[in-house]
């Protein structure tokens, strides 16, 4: 059993069905893409999953546990983290306040500060999140939903608009996660070939239901993605 398993799940918006009976699972200490063209769906099952939308139905399994609809707080206190399509970061608080904004039970100054390691800002602690790069902006993003550690990170397109340098950075802030933190990361993106790089598996959604699940290279091979893409796989 993977630390999630989604189950027939279900979501419209009028007549639009964004998510249609997808059933997919993730595997403890991968990361895994989550791919598919414009409005087939994959923020929908983010925010299915994170409890920021209500279902029409199916289940949501995390670590073995049913948290279907359940308030976002109350899975973010279970260890589901996510981060957004633009980066929640407050612009008017410092880097370092950014972080201890979270609500948390632990030492916030210790986790902070660590956190500050590892997305190797420690010199921007006290700029302005305004002031950052969009790229650091993920990254203190990333950081800031870091401060609950939780085991399952959702983050959805961390690298669009990220520079070239940052993007580099970013993945391998994802790879130290899962190997030294033994944390699991579900990650959106467009891009194919940036997924590549650093996916144990890719879950191919269309229309939102899973076209396909496999490692990247069956995925790029195989002929529905490519005609689902008509092309546009980079
Ligand atoms: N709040 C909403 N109200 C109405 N329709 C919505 C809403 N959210 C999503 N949709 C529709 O549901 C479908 C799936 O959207 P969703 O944002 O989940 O796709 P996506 O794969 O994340 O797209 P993108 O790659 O463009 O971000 C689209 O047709 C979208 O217009």
């Amino acid at each position: 059993m993977g630390i999630l398993e989604v189950e027939g799940l279900k979501r419209s918006f009028g007549g639009v069905t964004a998510v249609d009976g997808l059933s997919m699972s993730v595997e403890e200490e991968s990361i895994t893409g989550l791919i598919g063209p414009n409005g087939s769906g994959k923020s929908t099952t983010f925010n299915l999953i994170s409890g920021t939308l209500e279902s029409d139905g199916g289940t949501v399994v995390f670590d073995g546990e049913e948290i279907t609809d359940e308030k976002p707080y109350t899975i973010a206190r279970r260890g589901l983290g996510r981060t957004f399509q633009q980066a929640r970061v407050f612009d008017e608080m410092t880097v370092y306040e950014n972080l201890l904004v979270v609500q948390t039970d632990d030492d916030k100054d210790a986790r902070a500060n660590e956190l500050l390691g590892l997305i190797e800002m420690h010199d921007e602690r006290n700029s302005f999140a305004q002031d950052l790069s969009g790229g650091q902006q993920v990254l203190l993003g990333i950081a800031r939903t870091l401060m609950l550690d939780p085991d399952l990170l959702l983050l959805d397109e961390p690298f669009a608009g990220v520079n070239p340098g940052l993007v580099a950075d970013i993945r391998q802030l994802l790879v130290t996660l899962v190997e030294e933190e033994g944390k699991t990361v579900l990650i959106i993106d467009h891009e194919m070939d940036e997924l590549s790089k650093i996916c144990d598996e890719i879950v191919v959604l269309v229309d939102g239901k899973k076209l396909l699940k496999g490692d990247p290279e069956a995925v790029r091979e195989d002929e529905d993605v490519q005609r689902s893409y008509l092309g546009g796989l980079q």
